[in-house]
């Protein structure tokens, strides 16, 4: 799908209000936020994430990020817990990033921008579908994780390897074939075109699923006893509130869930992302950086913590 809005001069973030009024709405996203701020809320129940890797469907530079597509055609991929009740199916996750390691993130931290942030995108199986979720004030819970400059992650790597195959905009899901044969890839702007691209891409699909646990490794110091490492494996929440797209159509029906434990991404690898294009085959080439939106305005809403 083509649309208008971007993130460049004449179709960024500014400009979005005009198409998408909602904009300027009372729950928008992201939003900076000040942990002094945020209520500690003893309430909120241990995060719990279910992901399995096979269900991974794809991987898809949509023109404003890339994407990697999950099947969310049964609970194999799941959010529970947290703020949330109920359950929230894994749709797809994707990452917004800057063109240097000083801007990237949508979410701040006491004004921080971190160089990249990753969402995990999940809808509310009350409702028959990720498109009827998106409409509803509850119908989307999104899981925030920064990525800070440090080690080279090597699971992350798995996913990085994949962008050789989407470096343009392709118009729809690269097709995962089954495990044997090759992955390929529709031709962008130039029809139905088939090639066929190395299956390092499958590969790297199913093995996402052990960067999730780099999100507990990263808060857990060494040497710690058997029980001690359990407890850091507690997904810290340092902002859950009440939000929404951070892209058109701006929708307002995210439960925002930030993480407090940053993911390490070392400078080779947001180079990486930095490699990616906006544009499509044919198209002047427009590097994609800087696909964040920036912080809207919190118009009286609570963040809540589950941490002092
Ligand atoms: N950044 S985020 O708040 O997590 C986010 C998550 C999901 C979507 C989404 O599903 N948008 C549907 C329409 C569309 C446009 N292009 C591709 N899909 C947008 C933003
Ligand atoms: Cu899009
Ligand atoms: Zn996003």
């Amino acid at each position: 799908m083509s649309h208008g809005w971007g993130y460049g001069p004449g179709n960024g973030p500014d400009t979005w209000g005009e198409d998408f009024p909602i904009a300027n709405g009372p729950r928008q996203s992201p939003i900076n936020i000040v942990p002094k701020d945020a209520k500690y809320d003893s309430t909120l129940k241990p995060l719990k994430i279910k992901y399995d890797p096979s269900n991974a469907k794809g991987i898809l530079n949509n023109g404003h990020s890339f994407q990697v597509d999950y099947v969310d055609d049964s609970d194999s991929s799941t959010l529970t817990g947290g703020p949330i009740s109920g359950t929230y199916r894994l749709k797809q996750f994707h990452f917004h990033w800057g063109a240097s390691d000083d801007r990237g993130s949508e979410h701040t931290i006491n004004g921080i921008k971190f160089p990249c942030e990753l969402h995990l995108v999940h809808w509310n199986t009350k409702y028959p579908s990720f498109g009827d979720a998106a409409s509803q004030p509850d119908g989307l819970a999104v899981l925030g994780v920064f990525l800070k400059i440090g080690a080279a992650n090597p699971r992350l790597q798995k996913v990085l390897d994949a962008l050789d195959a989407i470096n343009t905009k392709v118009r729809t899901n690269l097709p995962l074939r089954s495990m044997q044969s090759n992955l390929y890839i529709l031709e962008t702007n130039k029809g139905s075109g088939l090639t066929r691209s190395n299956n390092g891409l499958l590969l790297s699909l199913l093995l996402f699923y052990p960067l999730l646990l780099d999100i507990c490794r990263e808060s857990r110091p060494p040497f710690l006893t058997l029980t001690q490492r359990l407890f850091f494996l507690v997904l810290w929440i340092i902002g859950t509130y009440d939000g929404s797209l951070t892209t058109p159509p701006l929708l307002e029906s995210v439960t925002w869930i930030v993480l407090r434990e940053p993911i390490s991404v070392s400078p080779a690898q947001m180079a990486k992302f930095r490699s990616l294009l906006f544009s499509g085959d044919g198209d002047a080439p427009r590097c994609m950086v800087d696909n964040y939106r920036p912080c809207q305005a919190l118009k009286g809403r609570q963040v809540r913590a589950s941490f002092k």
